[in-house]
């Protein structure tokens, strides 16, 4: 068995000559520098080596190795000819394509290549005939620019869905063109392609994975958005045409999101994604910034998020959180209080700290999680659980809206201010006193003050950020040995990994084995490729 936090090096490549398979570094991740290496030396190590495991590379490589074939790829690694591009750039090509990637874009083959090769394309779905223009060549593929869809897929794509005039310029979206349902579907798949890439699991440990949960809202529906500008340049701040009283924005000034596949902002006026209020208020935001432009001596990321009314005591905030029709506010003060109603719940945290995106969908999430937690067991043979531990619990969302079900609730979480927003959440909402209590600190902090927690009546949940958990605290769960984990993540990749370590690291020491109970996307971010994932993981003891 691996070891925890180890990463299994790629499969040695079938039938290649054993001399040349050092030329590549396995992607066990950043380590330790062994010696000191000059800039081009780094560069050209990081040109030859692999992609760090679970990162945007890594997920497209692996599916790029998917559609390829793992010995097709490993005989060209060895051979050094992975790097060998049949086609030039800016080369202008017509391509199929063959397969929607997790990453958003999708995987096209040429006919006519000289070799099999993949180029990504954004904007295309499976079974389309699209042209495209290359603009870099990588190792076994090629990024292009999506010029025409020549013959689209009737059955996956409806153009007059489509709602942002940004929509195939602004990198935020991939997926309007897709009717909804079939959103779903495809982030159904990246959860499938996750644990088939990551978990390391035989099969029959991977349940049938069930279909994504939707967004009551399609559009609309983000409480968060942060556009961002660049600072004038000196050259443009000496700009006659330019004069530091200008109200007319300057032909230069760019405030909005990244164009598609670059770091460069691209001018946004509206964002359709984004809740009403929000689209309300940009323009006003965008103004301001136009005023006050020549006192920016920085680059600087905006912050607009859909609140209700700030309200001076508790008791004015629970009233207000009950008044229908709710009101919104937009929150652009990076130090100012956000405050958003969760079903019955209210929840206040600083503008800047994390809170979830999507408020409509989150009902649904904790309702699910909840239901998962209490679901009957095949065996019926555990108690019932009584304590919660919320790991990595932000503002309360899960602690608070779960607490209900649970004699004591403890949650940890790194950032100070989020943990303040939790137990005033916990005030807020009458959590009883005594029942629920919060810490700042690292996550695997955690297990040395639930010491008293009895296990078999323990759930641990986890909803770490995108790159995971680490070794340090898988270590401390496998010795802690909740009942039931339950891994929310927004990262299915790293998730994939971590839930891998966890049942292969468990059932070693004959006190129980960890089986993976259920899977479910959420769709947190519907008209993009993300998807948001719920684990449920239950302790099965030997004799059972
Ligand atoms: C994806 S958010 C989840 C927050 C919360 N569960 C929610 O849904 O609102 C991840 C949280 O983990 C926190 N975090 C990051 N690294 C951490 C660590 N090593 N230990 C504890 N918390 C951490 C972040 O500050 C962030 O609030």
């Amino acid at each position: 068995m691996a070891e925890i936090g180890q990463v299994r090096a790629p499969s040695p490549p079938s039938g290649a000559p054993a001399a040349k398979k050092p030329r590549l570094a396995a992607n066990k991740g950043p380590g330790p520098a062994r010696t000191t290496q000059s800039k081009s030396q780094k560069r050209r190590a990081q040109y030859n080596s692999l992609p760090e495991l679970c990162s945007p590379e890594d997920v497209l490589w692996r599916e790029i190795k998917g559609v390829l074939g793992e010995d097709y790829v490993d005989a060209a690694l060895a051979d050094g000819t992975d790097r060998q591009s049949p086609f030039e750039y800016h080369q202008e090509l017509e391509l199929q394509v063959v397969a929607a990637c997790s990453t958003g874009s999708a995987l096209a083959t040429s006919p006519e290549s000289s070799r099999p090769w993949v180029v990504v394309v954004p904007f295309s779905l499976p079974g389309e005939t699209v042209r495209v223009r290359v603009y870099r060549n990588a190792r076994m593929h090629s990024f292009a620019d999506l010029l025409e869809v020549v013959v689209p897929n009737p059955e996956l794509r409806d153009d007059s869905a489509v709602q942002c005039k940004y929509f195939e310029s602004c990198g935020g979206c991939q997926y309007q063109m897709l009717p909804y349902e079939k959103q779903l579907n495809l982030k159904r798949d990246v959860v499938v392609k996750a644990y088939k890439n990551y978990a390391d699991l035989p099969e029959t440990a991977i349940p049938a994975i069930e279909s994504t949960m939707p967004s009551p809202k399609q559009y609309n529906y983000r409480t968060k958005i942060t556009p961002h500008f660049e600072a004038p340049t000196k050259a443009q701040r000496v700009d006659p045409k330019n004069p530091s009283n200008d109200t007319d924005r300057p032909g230069w000034l760019k405030i909005g999101f990244n164009l598609v596949g670059t770091h460069k902002v691209m001018d946004i006026e509206d964002c359709p994604i984004a809740t009403p209020i929000i689209r309300e208020t940009l323009p006003a935001v965008r103004a301001n910034v136009v005023k006050n432009l020549y006192t920016y001596k920085k680059g600087v990321s905006l912050i607009l998020r859909d609140s209700l009314p700030p309200a001076s005591t508790t008791a004015a905030a629970v009233d207000a959180a009950s008044s229908e029709p709710e009101t919104h506010v937009c929150i652009t003060d990076h130090r100012g209080t956000a405050r958003e109603k969760i079903g019955p719940w209210i929840f206040e945290y600083p503008n800047s700290s994390f809170f979830q995106n999507n408020n409509s969908v989150l009902p649904s999430l904790t309702d699910y999680v909840q239901s998962r937690i209490f679901a009957p067991l095949p065996s019926g043979a555990n108690p019932t659980p009584t304590h919660l531990v919320d790991a990595y619990c932000g503002a309360g969302l899960f602690a608070i809206t779960l607490s209900p079900h649970f004699a004591t609730v403890a949650g940890i979480e790194l950032s100070a201010e989020s943990i303040r927003a939790a137990t005033n959440n916990a005030a807020l909402n009458a959590v009883p006193e005594g029942k629920i209590s919060f810490r700042a600190g690292d996550a695997a902090d955690i297990f040395r003050t639930v010491g008293d927690f009895p296990p078999r009546e323990t759930v641990l949940l986890i909803d770490p950020p995108r790159k995971g958990c680490d070794e340090p605290f898988i270590k401390q769960l496998l010795g802690f040995r909740a009942q039931t984990v339950v891994y929310v993540s927004c990262n299915v990749h790293t998730q994939a990994r971590d839930v891998g370590m966890i049942i292969r690291g468990s059932g070693e020491d004959g006190k129980g084995r960890y089986v993976l109970e259920s899977l479910r996307g959420f769709d947190l971010f519907p008209q993009t490729a993300h998807v948001e994932s719920v684990a449920v993981l239950r302790l099965v003891q030997e004799a059972e």
